[in-house]
């Protein structure tokens, strides 16, 4: 109840500082600590190069402000995130191949890693890297009639191993396993049955309390021992990532130019363009 309050004064009268870069926005309120990091790369936040380091230097902007917590969510209406831009893997040369993807180990590892409590409002579609982000944090809300999953076997594509960690946090390996050879995309009321998302809510101010309660959670708990605890779950994965980073590069560089992964790319496009023109 008592963060419900401060949610609800954050938006009138509380104090908050507010930072933002060309696709992201974050505030901070004065009194919760909480920082609300907001991707608004209209219409879909599809994640570019430009927007991928404008959300990595958000990130670390938080962390660097002593925030008490992240919560990561869409300014837009109905789509969380909807993943790796296609646009800008369609017809690139390696170099923007590579850098596109280093962008994204970059912000998963910031927020993947980040010693702060971590939450997702979970406020419209998250399938591919827009599920990537929402369980590289530590909790989930999401809103009903929704699809959140990581649906690369469907695109004739591999996760790698890094990509899947949040699965693998977050699911029991039976099913991880299953969902990920499947490419399965979880409605919401899929996902919440599986545990790949916390809660149901109804809006994204709830959305917003529910992960600002999460974040609440901790407020008796010593910031550094939960820190530590939090990243000693998380360390075998992250050095994994770490030994194979350069090398994981090279491999979708090599992959996402090949001619055939191009061409579904294309059709892919073909097929997104033809639906929302319906
Ligand atoms: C296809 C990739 C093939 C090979 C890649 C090779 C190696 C990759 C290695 C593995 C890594 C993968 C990580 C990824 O993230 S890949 C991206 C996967 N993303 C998706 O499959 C999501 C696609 N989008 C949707 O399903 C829907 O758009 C969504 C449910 C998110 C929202 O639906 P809604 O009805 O609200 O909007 P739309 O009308 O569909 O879209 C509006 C406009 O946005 C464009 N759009 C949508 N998604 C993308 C995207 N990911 N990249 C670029 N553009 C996108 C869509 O075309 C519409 O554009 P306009 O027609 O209005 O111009």
């Amino acid at each position: 109840m008592m963060h419900l309050n401060l949610l609800r004064l954050g938006a009138c009268r509380v104090p908050s500082r507010l930072m933002s870069t060309k696709s992201t926005s974050v505030e901070i309120n004065d009194k919760t600590g909480v920082a609300i990091l907001s991707m608004c790369r209209p219409p879909v936040n599809s994640q570019n190069v430009q927007f991928l380091r404008d959300l990595k230097s958000s990130i670390y902007e938080i962390e660097n402000n002593k925030s008490r917590g992240l919560i990561l969510t869409s300014a837009n209406s109905n789509v969380f995130s909807a993943g790796l831009d296609i646009l800008e893997m369609y017809n690139a040369d390696k170099e923007q191949l590579g850098t596109l993807w280093t962008e994204l180990q970059n912000v998963w590892i910031a927020l993947y890693g980040s010693g702060l409590p971590t939450a997702a409002a979970i406020n419209g579609h998250a399938p591919a890297g827009g599920c990537l982000l929402a369980t590289a944090c530590e909790y989930r809300a999401m809103l009903p009639n929704c699809v959140i999953g990581l649906n690369e076997t469907q695109l004739g594509i591999i996760a790698p191993k890094w990509l899947m960690s949040g699965y693998q946090n977050i699911l029991p390996q039976r099913l991880a396993e299953r969902a990920l050879t499947q490419g399965r995309l979880f409605t919401t009321e899929e996902a919440l049955k599986a545990g790949l998302i916390d809660e149901i809510v109804n809006s994204k101010e709830e959305a917003l309390e529910k992960c600002l309660n999460f974040i609440g959670t901790f407020a008796k708990v010593n910031p550094l021992a939960r820190s530590l605890t939090k990243l000693q779950f998380r360390a075998a994965n992250i050095k994994e990532f770490e030994k194979i980073r350069q090398k994981d590069v090279e491999d979708f560089v090599s992959l996402a130019s090949r001619p055939e992964v191009q061409k579904v790319m294309g059709d892919y496009l073909e097929n997104l363009k033809k639906k929302s023109k319906k």
